[in-house]
């Protein structure tokens, strides 16, 4: 499947008797012949209609992927025809509901804006951290927002984020020492009262189509430092995300959705 071009394996674990249990280098093994940015398995849980979890490219297990969340509502809106669903996942709980164009859109619980929950290594004003990184040639990024959506963001605020060179800069800011779990990092420009150009550079995958975390990281950095208001299009290579921030501090997350064919799963995967 894939979220706005963010591409994901999908694996319907709901009848397994025991959680996934992957052998370490399995995920890895499947991401060498298989391109996606994130694996993700649904399975049985008592208190919600389904537990989401969710796998880096590179092995490592993460607490929230809101385009993977999206998609997998998607999944479950389209076999049970239901309107509205709750998922739990390591983030926190997460709810979904049907748009009337069959679309899901998905509340990905409450920003968090604590630098404890970020997590940084030290004490610092989320708003805009003290912190920055150089530019090869010249130049130096300064002062992001730093947003937990039950994963580490710090969004750069750019001119153009399609003239920097993710490929040099985001593997630094992901492994600064300042981000003691990594960190995504996203590089957004405000073209208008309501539309937010992004690139993101994930934490175990490196540079995506599209993210939706990133997403709504983007809104809540642009809100808090004074640039946008709480409601905008995230405009991502792989597509258009409309996200909210609501008075409740809620993000809210929406998009396209493409369900793209069956892929056999090898062993090493256990459940
Ligand atoms: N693509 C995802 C985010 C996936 C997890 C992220 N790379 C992390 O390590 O936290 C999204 O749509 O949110």
């Amino acid at each position: 499947m894939n979220g706005a071009g963010n591409a994901f394996i999908l694996i319907d674990a709901r009848g397994a008797p025991a959680p996934l249990a992957p052998a370490p280098d399995a995920v890895l093994a499947l991401a060498e012949s298989h391109a996606f940015d994130q694996l993700l398995a649904l399975e049985a849980d008592e208190g919600a209609d389904a537990r989401l979890r969710v796998w880096n490219r590179d092995g490592g297990e993460v607490g929230a992927c809101g385009n993977g969340t999206r998609a997998a509502a998607w999944l479950m809106f389209q076999e049970s025809g239901a309107d509205r669903l709750a998922l739990a996942s390591a983030g926190g709980p997460m709810a979904a509901r049907r748009r009337s164009d069959g679309g899901a859109e998905v509340d990905l619980g409450p920003a968090r804006l604590d630098w404890r929950e970020i997590p940084l290594a030290r004490q610092m004003d989320t708003v805009r951290l003290d912190y920055g990184v150089d530019l090869p040639g010249g130049g130096r990024l300064e002062g992001p927002g730093a947003v937990s959506m039950g994963n580490p963001h710090a969004v750069f605020f750019v001119d153009d984020p399609d003239a920097l060179p993710l490929h040099e800069i985001g593997p630094r800011i992901e492994h600064d020492r300042l981000f003691p779990e990594r960190v995504n990092a996203g590089f957004a420009a405000v073209l208008g009262p309501d539309l937010i150009r992004l690139k993101v550079w994930e934490r175990g995958a490196g540079l995506t189509q599209a993210c939706g975390t990133g997403a709504a990281a983007a809104l809540v950095a642009a809100c808090r430092q004074g640039r946008i208001g709480r409601q905008a299009v995230i405009r991502a290579d792989g597509g258009d995300l409309p996200v909210r921030w609501s008075a409740d501090g809620h993000v809210h997350l929406a998009g396209p959705v493409v369900l793209e064919g069956a892929v056999k799963l090898p062993s090493g995967f256990g459940g």
